[in-house]
Formats: C-alpha cells, sequence, structure tokens
C-alpha cells in the first residue's frame, strides 16, 4: 500500500483528487553528467497524480481513478523509458527521461485527457518519486504545461 505525504499545491478549485500508483520501469540517462544512470537500470516509480476542477461529471466524478491508473500506470509499467520515442529522445535533454521529464511527461499526458472531458478538469501537480532518496514535483504553469 502506498501511503505518503506529498507536497501541497495551491489552486483555486473546488474539488481536488490524488491518485497514486507504482510503476516498475527501466530507463538510462543518455549523458556523461549521469555517471552510473548513464547505464541501464530500473526502479520502482511512486507517482502521485493531482487533478483539480470546479465541476463534476456525470458520475459524479473530477476524473475516474481507473481511468488515471490505465493512461498513465499501463503505458509504462515493465517497459523501458527510452523505447517510448513518442515521448523521450537520447539526443536532447528536454525530453531525456529524467525524473523531471518524466514528470512532465505524465502531467502532459494527463492533461492532453482531461482536455477532452466535458467537466475540464486540470492536472495541476504531479509528482515522481524515483529513489528513497530522490523525487520531483512538477507544477504545470497555468494554461500551458
Ligand atoms: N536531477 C536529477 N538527477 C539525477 C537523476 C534525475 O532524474 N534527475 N537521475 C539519476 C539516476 O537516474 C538515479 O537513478 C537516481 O539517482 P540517485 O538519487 O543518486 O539514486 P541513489 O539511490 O543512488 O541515491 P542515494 O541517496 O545516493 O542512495 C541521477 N541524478
Ligand atoms: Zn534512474
Amino acid at each position: 500500500m502506498i501511503q505518503q505525504i506529498y507536497p501541497q499545491v495551491i489552486h483555486p478549485f473546488r474539488y481536488e483528487l490524488n491518485k497514486d500508483m507504482q510503476i516498475a520501469a527501466a530507463h538510462f540517462i543518455p549523458h556523461e553528467a549521469a555517471g552510473q544512470c548513464a547505464n541501464m537500470h530500473g526502479h520502482t516509480y511512486f507517482v502521485n497524480i493531482t487533478v483539480a476542477g470546479d465541476e463534476l461529471d456525470e458520475s459524479g466524478f473530477l476524473i475516474n481513478f481507473q481511468q488515471l491508473k490505465k493512461i498513465v500506470h499501463n503505458r509504462f509499467d515493465h517497459t523501458v523509458m527510452n523505447d517510448h520515442t513518442d515521448l523521450f529522445s537520447n539526443t536532447s535533454a528536454e525530453h531525456f527521461p529524467t525524473t523531471e521529464v518524466v514528470a512532465r511527461k505524465i502531467a502532459e499526458i494527463v492533461q492532453a485527457h482531461l482536455d477532452t472531458l466535458p467537466n475540464k478538469p486540470t492536472c495541476v501537480q504531479v509528482f515522481v518519486r524515483e529513489s528513497p532518496t530522490s523525487y520531483v514535483v512538477y507544477r504545470p504553469k497555468a494554461g500551458k504545461q
């Protein structure tokens, strides 16, 4: 069971939901500054996604928790991050599968789905813990990723 305390995000919305998930995945950072992390290795990523909004859908959901798991966990679990060439690149630092970029890409994937919903919720924070001692918080700027 995942039980962690996450950094809080300030937002103006009435509702906020949080979905936790674990993703087992491998990656490498294709840069000499990464040291040993330039070699392929694996993590159990702990991800927390925060979605907020003022309106619920016809089910009384901001978004179905299960849908969030489907679009994020199912996409990455037991994969190699670098193999997702539609998202990550081994030649551009903005797209290396670092914790920072993984968090941003998850926010982009989630927001793209939220944009299709009639109640128009917003992804306001993505927390990604890559190791017991290292995590990133990504907060999209209002109105853009
Ligand atoms: N800013 C970032 N720095 C590092 C990243 C990253 O994504 N963003 N990634 C790595 C490596 O991929 C590595 O998996 C994680 O490194 P680190 O936190 O050093 O992992 P350790 O478990 O070895 O940490 P200790 O606290 O030393 O046990 C490197 N840097
Ligand atoms: Zn790593």
